[in-house]
């Protein structure tokens, strides 16, 4: 297994910069996630550490070690793609024995035997062993491609999107048993995604990148209670942290709608009068008739063991989460507060949290 770190790693094609000054530290036997919207540097990212790729700036360490000169070969990591990289003639038992075949490794056919035995079981695919891989189902076929990268037993897995081509029912067992794989083997795991339900359910730690630059790791908790800016606030969390713009004065939140809501409870307050974005998650916004802030009540979505309801303040939606039972109708007025200490302060301007400015 693997430590891997990623050292100001910029990487041009061209004019574009696909990564500017990427530092990662992913320790031995972590599960890291990289989260980031189409075009945010993922594939690259990986192709870098596989070796398919040179940094123009920057190096790649594994254990320790410059990769610089590593073939990809060398580097003895997997890289598991959204597509599945699959023979279709060949058997699932073929498929998995493949990379355990080469000349290079030379493995004793019985150790193979073995190997791809284990394997199967890991991933309860026993049953297809000797079935064409061009007869499977998605998720059959995804299975056997994390099987064939297992079976070589790598020191790192890098995984791309292995799960974005499969059904919602299939991706979420997916994300449970390649967690459980991961522990089990111990392996160190870079797992990209732009989904943040699977990087919040899935991830030791995140990464959060946005347009080639890491805006924040940490671990889901983190990223979720204490994100670094507006965007980290905005990419995490469904439906979103609410963004509310306004001031602090003389302890009160005033928001840019007009409504006043409590502040302070303690917290030291360094910023009356500055222009402010208050983020607050949708549980920690409540509704209680005596409550200071005043809305309209847009949409509700019952979702099961909750509501989520959209309020309106002027021109700004707000969401909250409440219990099922509560009876909310379109249109009707509701007042509303929320818990001042899970409100978390950013600049205006920059969209940066005050936590975490410099
Ligand atoms: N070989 C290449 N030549 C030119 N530009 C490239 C090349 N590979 C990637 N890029 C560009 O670099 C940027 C990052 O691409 P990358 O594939 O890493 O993004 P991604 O986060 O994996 O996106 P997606 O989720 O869509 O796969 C994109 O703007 C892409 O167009």
């Amino acid at each position: 297994m693997a430590h891997i770190e990623l050292k100001g790693i910029t990487k041009t094609f061209g004019t574009h910069t696909a990564l500017k000054n990427l530092n990662i530290d992913i320790a031995d036997g972590e599960f890291f996630v990289l989260l980031g919207q189409t075009g945010a540097g993922k594939t690259t990212t990986l192709r870098l550490i596989a070796g398919l790729e040179k940094p123009t700036a920057g190096q790649i360490f594994i254990d320790g070690h410059d990769v610089a000169d590593w073939g990809a070969a060398e580097r003895d990591v997997a890289l598991v793609l959204q597509q599945y990289s699959l023979y279709p003639r060949y058997t699932v038992r073929e498929n998995l024995e493949f990379p355990l075949k080469s000349r290079i490794r030379r493995i004793d056919p019985p150790e193979i035997q073995e190997r791809v035995a284990r394997v199967a079981k890991t991933l309860r695919i026993e049953h297809l062993l000797d079935r064409k891989t061009d007869r499977l189902s998605g998720g059959e076929m995804q299975r056997v491609s994390i099987g064939r990268a297992i079976v070589r037993k790598p020191r790192v897995f890098l995984m791309d999107e292995p799960l974005s081509a499969l059904d919602a029912k299939l991706r979420e067992a997916l994300r449970t048993e390649l967690k459980n794989l991961q522990m089990n083997l111990g392996a160190t795991f870079l797992f990209v995604t732009h989904d943040q339900i699977e990087a919040m359910s899935m991830g030791d730690k995140i990464g959060v990148l946005n347009n080639g630059q890491l805006v924040q790791t940490g671990t889901p908790q983190e990223i979720y209670r204490n994100p670094a800016n507006t965007f980290v606030a905005r990419a995490v969390g469904s439906p979103p942290m609410n963004l509310i713009t306004g001031t602090l004065a003389g302890g009160e939140a005033v928001a840019s709608e007009g409504y006043r809501l409590p502040f302070g409870n303690g917290r030291a307050i360094a910023a009356d009068g500055r222009p402010l974005t208050f983020g607050i998650r949708p549980e920690d916004i409540f509704l209680d008739s005596g409550a200071p802030g005043e809305a309209r009540v847009h949409d509700v979505e019952n979702h099961g063991v909750e509501k989520i309801v959209t309020l309106r303040t002027g021109e700004k939606f707000i969401h909250a989460t409440v219990p099922t039972q509560t009876v909310l109708r379109i249109e009707d007025t509701v007042r509303f507060s929320w818990n001042p200490e899970k409100v978390v302060l950013f600049d205006a301007g920059s969209g940066v949290s005050l936590r975490h400015a410099v």
